[in-house]
């Protein structure tokens, strides 16, 4: 299983990165879209349907497997001889922001749902300040990763 693991440690690489970008793309555009969705387009017209078309295409179509695939490529990366040593603090900080961006998520999942049901319950202004998390987290991940302190 190593053997196979380090056989293929570029390409599995190459397709948690282009993974994450995807991810990444939807983390940051979703929010954004609720944003709009309650500032601009209320509830119950046509407008409010396609919002609600364009939320859950983007999670389910995108979102949603982006983050399977950075998940599962991201472990057979953990799984590789060699790549995580846990003695180091950048695999915990990893570990942590990973797991609170995937929180995020699956909260994401559940204010679309709340969208769909005619019952958002937030502002525009905490759509906004929700989206700041992903981007603090990517910097805390990114560097993680690259300096590996
Ligand atoms: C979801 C669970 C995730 C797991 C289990 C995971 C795990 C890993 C592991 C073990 C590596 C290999 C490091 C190396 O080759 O030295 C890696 C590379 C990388 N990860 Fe993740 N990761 C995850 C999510 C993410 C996320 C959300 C981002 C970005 C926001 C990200 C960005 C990167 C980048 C840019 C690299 C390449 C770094 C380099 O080789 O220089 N990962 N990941």
């Amino acid at each position: 299983m190593g053997d196979f693991l380090w056989e293929w440690y570029g390409w599995i690489k190459s397709m948690h990165v282009i993974s994450v970008i995807a991810w990444m793309a939807g983390l940051f555009y979703l929010p954004r879209l609720f944003v709009y969705h309650v500032e601009v387009v209320g509830s119950g017209n046509p407008t409010d349907d396609l919002f609600q078309v364009m939320e859950r295409r983007l999670l389910k179509a995108i979102m949603t497997p982006a983050a399977v695939s950075t998940w599962v490529f991201g472990l057979c990366l953990v799984f590789t001889p060699g790549i995580v040593d846990w003695s180091l603090w950048w695999p915990w900080f990893k570990a942590t922001a990973v797991i609170t961006m995937t929180w995020f998520h699956i909260w994401l999942m559940l204010r679309r749902r709340d969208f769909a049901a005619g019952q958002n319950r937030l502002t525009g202004r905490a759509y906004r300040a929700m989206n700041e998390l992903p981007t603090v987290l990517m910097f805390f991940i990114v560097f993680s990763v690259i300096v590996k302190f």
